[in-house]
């Protein structure tokens, strides 16, 4: 069975259709690019995962699961986990409370429990504590996790927002514009990363990205849209080489 199965999907703001009539597939354990140039629609479908839009027509299904009977904070629940084209994280507080923050979704244990902090909770936060320490040491993330966000450069900072959604321990994460930002040594970094993401941890990604240079390294396969609509699915030198994507990144036509 497919992990994510989105089938014709369509979504407008108003008068302008940002996706028309989109469906593709992604497989377990597969790395899986959404390319196109500004404004193809490529955030809109991610929003739409998400919940954070509610398309007007088509469904969207995790591995097997319905997601558009869901609200945006049960997604996680679900196991998906996503991370947005602009950082956003506590700034003021350290690394380490960002991460915190991320197991959220992960913790049992009720108020009362908490209250008398028994023998539960304290299992609980050593396990939370242990899953966090796997995921500085898989990121390299060691030597600043006591640093508040705030202080920390911008590669850093995407670091820690992709640790926080790793928090969830998701078996799909979303990624919007991973490379975004990032100058060529991050960039390689952060594609040995998602390398490791996906054979580590077993986590299907499906990622935005502009950076060919990336999608190029780690993409199994990859989509490409323009204005709303899907061009090409295939391998990414095959997408590459497609009339039509070449002509909607030229602004020509076939
Ligand atoms: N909240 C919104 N309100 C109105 N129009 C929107 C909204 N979000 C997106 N759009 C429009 O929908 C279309 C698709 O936008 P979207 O952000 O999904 O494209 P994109 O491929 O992610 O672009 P980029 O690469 O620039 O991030 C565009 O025409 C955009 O202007």
């Amino acid at each position: 069975m497919s992990d994510l199965v989105v089938e014709n999907l369509s979504l407008s703001f108003g008068g302008v259709m940002a996706i028309k009539d989109v469906s593709f597939s992604v497989e377990p354990g597969e790395i899986y690019a959404i390319i196109g140039p500004n404004g193809a629609g490529k955030s809109t479908i991610f929003n739409a995962i998400s919940r954070i839009y509610r398309p007007d027509a088509g469904s969207i299904s995790f591995r097997g699961q319905p997601l558009l009977e869901r609200k945006a904070n049960q997604i996680v629940d679900l196991g998906i986990a996503r991370t947005f084209q602009n950082i956003e994280l506590f700034e003021n507080a350290t690394v380490l409370d960002n991460l915190l923050v991320g197991r959220s979704s992960k913790v049992r244990t009720g108020w009362v429990s908490e209250w008398f902090f028994t023998r539960r909770v304290r299992a609980e936060e050593h396990a939370h504590r242990r899953k966090i320490e796997e995921i500085l040491d898989l990121l390299d993330m060691q030597h600043y996790r006591y640093e508040k966000v705030a202080d920390l450069a911008y590669g850093a900072r995407k670091n820690v927002e992709l640790a926080r959604a790793l928090c969830a321990e998701p078996q799909l994460l979303l990624l919007d514009e991973p490379a975004s930002g990032l100058n060529p040594e991050e960039t390689t970094d952060m594609s040995f990363w998602l390398k490791d993401i996906k054979e580590e941890l077993g986590v299907t990604v499906v990622m935005v990205e502009h950076d060919m240079n990336l999608v190029g390294r780690i993409a199994d396969r990859c989509m490409a849209l323009a204005n709303g609509q899907v061009l090409a699915v295939g391998s990414v030198a095959d997408v590459q080489g497609d009339a039509h994507v070449q002509a909607a990144y030229l602004g020509g036509t076939v």
